[in-house]
This record gives structure tokens, sequence and C-alpha cells, in this order.
């Protein structure tokens, strides 16, 4: 969710006769017994609250701990008679309650160690713009007294965290733990605000079924057992016709391995034929040790241009899919003639890597072409597609993976960390696998060869992104367990999607 879906969300249980500070004791609640289990014998509580609700969550937290004898105090970062509504309200119930209420000035002399938990309660979903004055010095002293030993629980999401795009709009508390209520916020999930919340606790604060269905998603993040799902498992008395014929276009001098690599991902995949077309000096590498894969030659030389057409052409007939890209020889007339090759071969297909970078110079092919296309890119060449910064990419990945499927009717698997798979229409999807481990060369060709397994076996292009994108993600967490993030080849996540297909019973 995002605050604005939050927000509505809100509004709607509250419109519903769910009273806002039902909703605000259950909150509390949450976060007093995640307290507990954080806090070390003998440790104590403290809870520095913000002037909104996110504040009110943390005196209503203060107040229960009170009430469990447990040792307890606040600190007012924002000044109490500021505060409104069920904040005010929480305030007032925990210095009835017994908790000790501190002015921020006396923050600085604030001790904690090991053992005790301080309460990020400063800023939620209402977070406006980059924290400063108090709630910045707030953030620091917290950072300071984390150092030392105490242990950080941030209230919905660590004060300073956008909870929409996953980046700090200034100054941000690390946290050891957030427990955030009803729904995931999507800062919670992307990178690196996963980092900074630490273990993620959802819990469930009375939010009514009917008012979290009135406010549809707008992003999802998919489960592996929704990966799981989308591939269907081979029929008894399947053939290798059945299981997809796959064209792969992949490969020059000095990048055979790209071509050798995405034919990996296509075979371990799943793919029933896997054909890959180069120029013939390339072939030898390409095909070493991978007797699975049959091939074609290209003749000519140089850039893929209109000259390859009609043999590429004759390639793709009977094909089911095409993966386009990795390591292809590019040129000032390599866009061209992808584009009639796509609108003539109507085949689904992967486009890749130096595709994608050829397709660059004229994005708005990718509006017309016949059959369904799956686009995947990294932040670079995501930039140079939409003609933007890898800044701007990475600054609100959701919206702009989101943003270019609808405009290029393509489904958008952006990759890097948390990768964004995105459809035409519809929600986009995080994936919540995957580990720096797999930035290393090589990784996004087997990725490619995977997608077009799966296109080619009859998947629609966003099931079969969706779940390429899982399926990789999750076998180079499998190879980054046994050799460790540095020690993991792309040959070796080509090899560990038979391991993700054991487990997935595939
Ligand atoms: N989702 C729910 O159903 C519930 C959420 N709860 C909690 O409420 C907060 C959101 O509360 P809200 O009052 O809207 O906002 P905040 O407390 O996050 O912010 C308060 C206030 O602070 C101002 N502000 C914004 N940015 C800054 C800044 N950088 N520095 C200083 N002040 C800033 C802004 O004007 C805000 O109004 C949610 O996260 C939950 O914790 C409910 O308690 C339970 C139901
Ligand atoms: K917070």
């Amino acid at each position: 969710m995002t605050a604005a879906e939050m927000r509505a969300i809100d509004g709607a249980a509250i419109a519903g006769g769910v009273p806002g500070m039902a909703l605000m004791e259950r909150a509390g609640a949450a976060v007093a017994r995640a307290a507990l289990v954080l806090r070390g014998p003998g440790g104590r509580v403290v809870a520095l609250c913000g002037g909104g609700n996110n504040g009110g969550d943390g005196y209503v937290a203060a107040r229960v701990l009170a009430e469990a004898g447990v040792p307890v105090s606040a600190v007012a970062i924002a000044a109490p008679d500021a505060l409104r509504g069920d904040a005010r309200a929480a305030h007032e119930a925990a210095v009835r309650g017994g908790v000790g209420v501190a002015p921020g000035a006396e923050l600085a002399a604030l001790r904690a160690g090991p053992g005790d938990v301080l309460l990020d309660a400063l800023l939620g979903t209402g977070l406006a713009r980059a924290a400063g004055g108090a709630f910045a010095a707030a953030i620091a002293r917290l950072a300071e007294l984390r150092a030392g030993g105490a242990k950080v629980l941030a209230v919905d999401l660590p004060s300073g965290l956008s909870a929409d795009t996953g980046r700090p709009l200034g100054p941000c508390v690390q946290a050891d733990a957030t427990v955030t209520f009803g729904f995931l916020k999507r800062g919670l999930v992307l990178h690196p605000g996963a980092e900074l919340a630490g273990a993620v606790e959802v819990v469930d604060i009375g939010l009514p079924r009917a008012a979290a269905e009135a406010v549809p998603p707008t992003a999802e993040l998919l489960t592996e057992e929704e990966a799981r799902a989308l591939v269907p498992p081979r029929p008894p008395e399947a053939h290798k016709g059945d299981a997809g014929r796959l064209l792969v276009v992949a490969g020059s001098p000095g990048k055979s391995g790209a071509a050798h690599l995405a034919l990996a991902g296509a075979l371990r995949g799943g793919a029933g034929l896997v054909t890959l077309a180069a120029r013939a000096e390339v072939l030898p590498f390409a095909l070493a040790g991978r007797p699975e894969a049959m091939s074609l030659a290209l003749p000519g030389e140089g850039p893929l241009g209109p000259g390859d057409l009609e043999a590429l052409l004759a390639a793709a007939h009977g094909m089911d899919a095409v993966v386009i890209g990795p390591g292809i020889p590019r040129g000032p007339e390599t866009a061209a003639a992808l584009h009639a090759f796509l609108a003539r071969a109507r085949l689904p297909a992967v486009l890749d890597a130096d595709a994608l970078n050829a397709l660059a110079e004229r994005p708005d092919l990718l509006a017309a072409l016949p059959a369904p296309v799956v686009l995947t890119p990294h932040p670079g060449e995501m930039a140079r597609l939409a003609g933007t910064t890898i800044a701007e990419v990475q600054r609100d990945r959701l919206a702009v993976a989101a943003a270019r499927a609808r405009a290029w009717g393509c489904a958008v698997v952006l990759k890097g960390a948390r990768t964004v798979v995105a459809a035409p229409s519809g929600a986009p999807a995080i994936v919540p696998a995957g580990n720096p481990g797999l930035a290393t060369g090589g990784t996004g060709d087997v990725l490619a060869g995977l997608t077009g397994a799966l296109l080619a076996g009859h998947l629609p292009p966003f099931d079969a992104a969706r779940a390429a994108a899982f399926a990789h993600a999750l076998a180079g967490d499998l190879c980054a367990a046994r050799l460790g993030q540095r020690g993991l080849l792309a040959s070796d996540v080509a090899g560990a999607l038979g391991e993700v297909w054991a487990r997935w019973g595939r």
C-alpha cells in the first residue's frame, strides 16, 4: 500500500463505524507486544513521539506497557499541547496511566543501552518532507543510542522513509524491527527501505475487509506460492513440441557467452526445443557443452541488419517464442531490422540487452507490435529506453515500470534489487527474492532465456515474466546459500533453476 491508500482505507474504516481510537489502541498494543520481544532482561522502553497519529500509537504503546508494569517513559518530540484528535487523547491517557513524558529538549540527556528498546513513533505515513529540526535531532539520537546497543522498534515505518518509494526523504531511522499496521507499505519492501525497517511484522488492527476492498492495491508483492502457481505442471503425455519451441537470437564475437547463458536459461527453463541463431563464428563457443541446443548460422557479418531478415524469419518458422538481445551485434541498422522481424514473425518475444539498446532509438515502434512482448531492462537500459536517467528510474521503480508498460503495451521486467514486473494494465508486482550476488555478468542472459522458455510454453507475457523473475531470483538465493554472494556465477543460477522446479514440483 501507499500512504494515500492507507489513508483511504483508514478513512473508509472510520466512515464504516470503526472509531479511529480503536484502530490506534490495537496499533499501540501490537507495538507494545513487539517491544517486549525485543527488550532484554531488565530493559526499559522509551517512546519517542511525534505530533501526528504515529506519535499517538507511541503514546498508546507506552501506556499499555506501563499498565503491564514495564519500565517505560516517553519523549515528546512535538509539543503535546499541539496534538489533536486521537493522538491528543492517546497522550492524555498515557499521562493518566503514569507514563512520564519528557519534553524533546531532554533527548540529549536520554540514556539507553543493551536491553533497552526505543520506539520510533516520530513520523509514519504522514511524512510530507525531509525531517529537520527536532525530528532530525531525534533521528540522529536514535542512531547514537542504537550504536550503543539499544534496539530501535519502528512504529508503522522507520521515520523519514517514504512509504511509497522505499527511499528516505532525508534523515531516516535505521530500525531493528518494524511493526506495520494493516498492510505492508511499499517502502518496507523496496530497497533501501527494506533494510532500514529490519524485521517487518504486519499486524491486524481491525481494518474491516470492506474498507480494504474499497481500495484496490496498485502494487502486489509476488509470493513464492503465487509464482509457483503461474508455472503449469507438465501434462503426463507431454512431448517436446508441447513444451515449446524457442528461438534465441544472441551472441557476437566477444559475447558468445551471452548466447551460451541465454541457452542455459532457456533449456533449464523447460523449453522443449531451443535453437540459437547467431553468426557462424559465435556458434562453437555458444554451443560448447550444450548438446541439447540446435543452431542456425546467420550468414553475413557485423551488426544485425536488414540482410538478416529473411534468415531470421525462416528460423522463426514453427517457433512458439523468440528471445532477442543477449550480446547481439548491434549497429544503426539493427533497430529497424528487429522491428521488421517482430512485425512479420508475429511471435511472442523477449527483448533484452542490446535489443533494448537498439530499440532505445525508436521505442515508439514497440507499441505497434502484433504479438506480446516482454522487455527485461536493467535500470541503465530502462533509462535509455525511457529517455531519462538511472537516478530517475531508481527513484520510483514501480511507477517507472508501470508507466512504461502502459505506454509501450508490453510486459516490463525492471531488473535490480527487488525486481518489478509490470503489465500494460493492472498492478505491477514486486519480486521479494534475490540478492546482490546476482549483480554479476550473465545473470540477465539467463533470465531472458528462462522468460523465453515460459513464453514458448504458452504462458501469457505477464505470467511468464513474473514466474521467470521469481524463479530466477530464488535460484540466485539458493546459489548464494551454497556459494556465497561472491562465488555465485550466472551459470550456477541457470543450474539452480532445476532446484527451483524440483522445489515447486514442476
Ligand atoms: N493506517 C491506519 O489505519 C492507522 C494508522 N495509524 C497511524 O497513523 C500514522 C499516520 O498518521 P498521520 O497523523 O497521518 O501522520 P504522521 O503521524 O506520520 O505525521 C504527523 C504529522 O507530521 C507532519 N510532518 C510531516 N512530515 C514532517 C517532517 N518531516 N517533520 C516534521 N513534521 C512532519 C505532518 O504534518 C503530519 O500531519 C500511521 O503511520 C500510523 O502510525 C493509526 O494510529 C492507526 C490507524
Ligand atoms: K515511525
